[in-house]
């Protein structure tokens, strides 16, 4: 988490495309599969509004009757209770030893928007409530700030593109359709008793995101960690205005291993023995995919003979759907 790339306060696109310096995005992503953007948090334009705590505050108390919204894999959408998700460390020998067991309940609950229009699914909005703690603008306000991560992910890809030495425009294609997922994430507020208690408790365990890049905001609570290349867990102090972007498993597997997805997780927060209960944090992701109807293969530039490409070419709905349904 050394690396920090900067986007400039202005809101055109162009001249965020020109203020990310193309060494500090590419060279990261295939050093840690980790980068900061600051100046980015999408919050400063009115019409771009990053949902807040308070829209988690309002949505998590009605969290309960959302049952019939519960998501599956297909749809992606709507809400997902505690202990529903069980995030599955990766395979490939890059997993603490110990440090996953398959009992522990992860401490968090979410809400996952998708796409609109969708041909098939739709979003699972709560009823709009007026008065204080209502919900009056929430999808909408969600929608936008879709539209703003969105935009975000073609500028990242376009500058993966132009770090690869590929035309700045080969990612647009693949990426325009926005098959992405914004999700809402609460952790309730916990005991510190609840951590010593049971060894390898986690609010969320080490994972790789699936998709090609992550986008994550995240409260002043702290307890994001990214697995350093040396193994070693490091915090992700959350920084104002700054986004993390992690690279995931597609995005590692599109660029045949060029790029490396980041292994992550959420543990309690940094304390002294004294703090007796660590209080809810929220934070919100916004999973980036490829149009699912795109099959994914090496891309140029990083294969010399056919032979070298280390994977098969799979459509990114399909790899996206494998993948979701092994965590329910
Ligand atoms: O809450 C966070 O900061 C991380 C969430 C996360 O990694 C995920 O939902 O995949
Ligand atoms: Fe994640």
């Amino acid at each position: 988490m050394s690396e920090t790339s900067t986007i400039a306060s202005s809101r055109s696109s162009e001249s965020r495309r020109q203020a990310i310096d193309l060494s500090s995005v590419t060279h990261p992503l295939g050093q840690y599969g980790t980068i900061r953007l600051t100046g980015a948090s999408a919050d400063e334009s009115s019409s771009s509004t990053k949902p807040s705590a308070a829209d988690h505050r309002r949505l998590s108390p009605l969290h309960a009757q959302y049952t019939h919204g519960q998501t599956v894999a297909a749809a992606n959408r709507g809400y997902l209770r505690q202990g529903r998700e069980k995030l599955i460390p990766p395979e490939d020998g890059r997993a603490s030893e110990g440090g996953f067991r398959k009992e522990i309940v992860e401490l968090k609950e979410s809400f996952e928007i998708g796409r609109e229009p969708h041909e098939r699914y739709a979003n699972h909005w709560p009823k709009e409530k007026e008065g204080e703690g209502g919900l009056v603008g929430f999808g909408d306000d969600m929608m936008k700030f879709f539209g703003t991560c969105k935009d975000l992910h073609v500028q990242v890809m376009r500058a993966i593109a132009m770090g690869l030495g590929l035309d700045e425009s080969h990612f647009d294609a693949y990426v325009d359709v926005g098959d992405n997922t914004l999700r809402l994430l609460h952790y309730p507020q916990v005991d510190a008793d609840v951590f010593k208690a049971n060894a390898g408790q986690v609010r969320a365990g080490e994972h790789c995101d699936y998709g090609s890049i992550t986008l994550l905001f995240q409260d002043d609570r702290g307890g994001l960690q990214v697995k350093s290349p040396s193994g070693k867990f490091v915090d992700a102090i959350p920084i104002p205005d700054t986004v993390v972007i992690n690279a995931g498993d597609l995005l590692a597997r599109w660029s045949n291993d060029t790029i490396k997805s980041t292994i992550h997780r959420v543990v309690e927060p940094p304390h002294d023995a004294s703090v007796q209960v660590f209080p809810p944090r929220y934070s919100v992701a916004y999973f980036c995919n490829p149009n699912f109807d795109r099959l994914i293969e090496a891309m140029p530039g990083t294969y010399n003979a056919e032979v070298e490409k280390k994977y098969e070419g799979i459509t990114s709905g399909d790899y996206l759907v494998q993948r979701l349904a092994a965590t329910f």
